[in-house]
């Protein structure tokens, strides 16, 4: 073997997306790779590498399977999962290595481990290691169902250890990835896979999106794909596209799929908008961007909108309430910011993107519009609102079976 950095291709997906199946799969093809193997599972029992092992006749050797449990790779065994691949690279008798992460997994930590190694761990990866593909496995069946009754878009009952809940990874899983693999698309008829194919393609416009029926892939479309790019993949959701180019503020729809961006100079009422985002249709799968919520003047407030998942408060602070000092540093990092930069307000604004389907723009425009302060609102003394809003962190507003 060469001393040629080993690829990584890396698995994520909700609970009983079709991981397992399609890496049990991908190891019955022929690819001509000796692939090690790592199984991520939160369970007590490692129940995923026991199917594995069964499933996908080891006995030439060819394949060696490393369980991990009672914690998540992107969490608490960040380190472990180092100390496991480096003293699988130390041996360097296999020539690919492919990770499956759990289903409540944050991509990107898994990724970086790999990409940049882990501050606290004793082994560094890189050089050792190459990322070559980020790939996430999405429940056709469940993206069906949730379309069909506004329920949620997994069924992963696991709760990520940072609190958030699972449809927030799964959406962290699409946005950030290389190939999406639309799985269990035997139990969807072929128009709605139309429909949710156009939603993965907005949520994530860079991945390559793959058709499967019991993760029955050739081994190619995921191993040695060379896709793997960290800046390119960090800017890849769709909300980040919308956001950052200006050029369609009008709603687009394009198969059944809309999405627009809102902007405002004035700030939000916080009661009328805290009702507001309790109240956004079931239709509308992805909110993201922040908001001026009428006295908060020091704290930008964030919308996490994942599914059924409705999540919103304080985000980071303007730049407009910092110090002279750090301001001037923003404004040497960020050239252009001064374009936006109000006399009175600075920065402060407000920016959401919206993605959903089958929904009627129009009336969010007015409702979001009906929420900015009107201009006897702007003359009073905006700290006599009540603000619905914590003061720790973004939070859960409202979820499906409330
Ligand atoms: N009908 C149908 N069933 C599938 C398909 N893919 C997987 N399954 C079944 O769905 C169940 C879950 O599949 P797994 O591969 O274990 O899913 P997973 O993502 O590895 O699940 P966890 O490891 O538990 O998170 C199994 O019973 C599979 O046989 C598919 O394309 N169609």
């Amino acid at each position: 073997m060469t001393d040629s950095p080993i690829p990584v291709t890396i698995l994520s997906g909700s609970l009983g997306a079709g991981k397992t199946t399609t890496l049990n799969t991908v190891l019955n093809e022929e690819h001509g790779l000796d692939v090690a193997v790592v199984v991520n599972d939160m369970g007590e029992i490692n129940v995923d590498a026991e199917l594995v092992e069964q499933q996908s006749e080891l006995s030439e050797g060819d394949e060696e399977i490393i369980e991990m449990s009672n914690g998540c790779i992107c969490c608490r065994l960040r380190g472990d999962m180092l100390e496991e691949v480096g003293r699988l690279a130390e041996r360097r008798d296999f020539d690919y290595l492919l990770v499956e992460s759990s289903g409540i997994s944050e991509p990107i930590p898994v990724a970086q481990t790999f990409a940049r190694g882990f501050e606290d761990a004793e082994f560094d990866p890189t050089g050792t290691y190459e990322l070559d593909t980020m790939v996430t496995v999405v429940n056709a069946h469940s993206f069906y169902e949730a379309f069909d009754s506004g329920a949620a878009l997994t069924a992963d009952e696991l709760t990520p250890e940072d609190g958030r809940v699972p449809e927030e990874a799964l959406l962290d899983q699409i946005e950030f990835c290389d190939v999406l693999l639309l799985n269990k698309c035997d139990l969807v008829p072929d128009d709605a896979l139309d429909e949710i194919e156009a939603v993965l393609e907005r949520l994530q416009p860079r991945a390559e999106i793959i058709r499967t029926e019991h993760g029955s892939i050739d081994p190619g479309q995921i191993l040695d794909t060379g896709l793997f790019d960290f800046d390119a993949a960090s800017q890849s959701a769709g909300w980040k596209h919308e956001l950052n180019h200006d050029h369609h503020h009008d709603p687009q729809e394009e198969h059944g799929v809309t999405s627009f961006t809102f902007e405002a100079d004035r700030p939000f009422h916080p009661v009328r908008i805290a009702d507001l985002l309790a109240e956004l249709p079931a239709q509308i799968i992805r909110a993201k961007g922040f908001f001026w919520s009428a006295g908060r003047e020091d704290v930008a407030m964030g919308i996490d909108k994942a599914g059924t998942s409705v999540r919103a408060g304080p985000a980071g602070q303007w730049i407009a309430a910092l110090p002279p000092a750090q301001q001037e540093r923003y404004f040497q990092a960020r050239p252009g910011i001064e374009e936006d930069w109000d006399e009175e307000w600075g920065d402060r604004g407000t920016q959401l993107v919206f993605i959903g389907r089958e929904f009627d723009a129009a009336p969010l425009v007015e409702s979001l519009e009906d929420c900015v302060l009107t201009d006897a609102e702007m003359d009073e003394d905006w700290t006599g609102f009540p603000d619905p809003f914590g003061t720790d962190d973004q939070r859960e507003l409202a979820l499906a079976d409330d």
